[in-house]
């Protein structure tokens, strides 16, 4: 099989785990026998830097003339004072929409291996499997207005939620066709009590709900979701939320991995271009230091060859491939303690290359899974 693919490395750790992910692309397409035809992109700090803008003309044509996007992180100290326009998160917003990828699938699979790192006990994870549906081409992050003004003298500011009831509908549609393929329970989460936004989206997911009978509908306010996501995380199959509710909600599930840099995701648009990223940010601290987690980053390819080019098998390799790596004890140092070797980036990269190309490895993890 022959594809094209945008990368686009961003900033900080986002270049660090991108070389991960070629690498690991690189091993595939040699192991299967397929042509992944790479071509990079400029987005974030650095387009910025070269050119002034976070997301130059040119990348967008180098993204949909591709089969799938690849992205890492943007941001960083460098921008954080630049006006509105001119900061790199600006850029992936952009890319977001001009895109349409209206659908953030971020699932949250705890692995018994390392819930050692999670604070939270390990009968509360055992089993945790969730997937977050988060809406992310409207809500608080594209509102209009956004701005700064002036009232009555004094200086304010406004963002706004904004949604139209087809937002909201193929959004919820896209939650009950996943609950269908899982255990059949969508989690709404919205903020009715107090939000207009929300109180359509409730309805509406009233509405689409009749549409599935078979899939159970459950409504919860955000801030009780945030507390039930740590008190019994096992209750939830699919959550499908708001922009910001599902930004915040993700970052506060990833400690039920351990770390955020485990955390997936494929942004899904109506067309067949799709984009693929971890969770993460940039990771100003720990960035240029070979120390980030991969395996967010590696778990999205895995999430792109199977949604975007239906590669079933080498998704499954790369997800039992890091599985194996954990259980055998290697961890990046966000997840190390005095009980596990810590390893660089590169080197965790390099462990899950090889226990792909180890059948033995990934038949024993098969068999443990059955
Ligand atoms: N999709 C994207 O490009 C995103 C970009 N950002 C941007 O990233 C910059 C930093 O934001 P933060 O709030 O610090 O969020 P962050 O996600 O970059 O980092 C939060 C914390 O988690 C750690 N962490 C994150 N990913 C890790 C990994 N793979 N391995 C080990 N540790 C990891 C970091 O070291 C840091 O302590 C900001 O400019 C922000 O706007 C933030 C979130 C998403
Ligand atoms: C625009 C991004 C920086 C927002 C974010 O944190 C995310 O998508 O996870
Ligand atoms: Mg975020």
């Amino acid at each position: 099989m022959k594809k094209k693919i945008a990368l686009l490395p961003g900033d900080g750790i986002g270049k660090e785990v991108m070389e991960g992910a070629v690498d690991l692309l690189k091993s595939i397409a040699e192991h299967y026998h397929h042509e992944f035809d790479f071509e990079y992109g400029l987005i974030g700090g650095g387009a910025i830097d070269q050119t002034g803008d976070p997301l130059p003309d040119e990348t967008l044509e180098i993204c949909k003339a591709s089969d799938a996007v690849l992205l890492g992180a943007v941001g960083g100290p460098k921008w954080d004072e630049n006006p509105a326009e001119l900061r790199p998160e600006k850029g992936l917003l952009k890319l977001r929409k001009e895109l349409d990828l209206y659908a953030n699938l971020r699932p949250v699979q705890a692995y018994e291996s390392i819930a050692d790192q999670s604070p939270l006990k390990a009968e509360i994870l055992e089993g945790v499997d969730l997937l977050i549906v988060r809406e992310l081409t409207g809500g608080l992050y594209f509102g209009k207005p956004s701005e700064r003004s002036h009232h009555n003298g004094e200086e304010s500011a406004v963002d706004t939620l904004f949604y139209n009831r087809n937002e909201i509908e193929r959004i919820i549609e896209t939650a009950f066709k996943l609950a269908r393929e899982r255990r059949k329970k969508v989690t709404s989460v919205d903020k009715a009590n107090v939000l207009e936004s929300s109180r359509m989206w409730r309805e509406v997911a009233e509405e689409v709900a009749s549409k599935y009978p078979d899939v159970e509908l459950q409504h919860m306010l955000v801030d009780n979701a945030a507390m039930q996501l740590i008190r019994s995380p096992k209750q939830f199959d699919v959550i499908v939320t708001e922009n910001m509710f599902g930004d915040i909600l993700s970052d506060e599930a990833s400690m039920l991995t351990g770390s955020l840099g485990m955390l997936p995701s494929a942004s899904l648009s109506e067309s067949s271009l799709h984009l693929y990223e971890p969770v993460h940010g940039s990771a100003p601290d720990i960035a240029g230091l070979n120390k980030a987690n991969p395996v967010a980053m590696m778990l999205s390819v895995a999430m792109m060859l199977r949604h975007s080019f239906s590669l079933e098998e080498e998704a499954n390799a790369i997800e039992l491939a890091v599985k194996h790596v954990f259980e055998s004890g290697k961890r990046t140092a966000d997840l190390a303690d005095k009980n596990h070797e810590s390893l660089t980036t590169k080197a965790m990269v390099e462990e899950v290359k090889e226990a792909m190309a180890d059948d033995h490895a990934i038949f024993n993890i098969m068999t443990a899974y059955s």
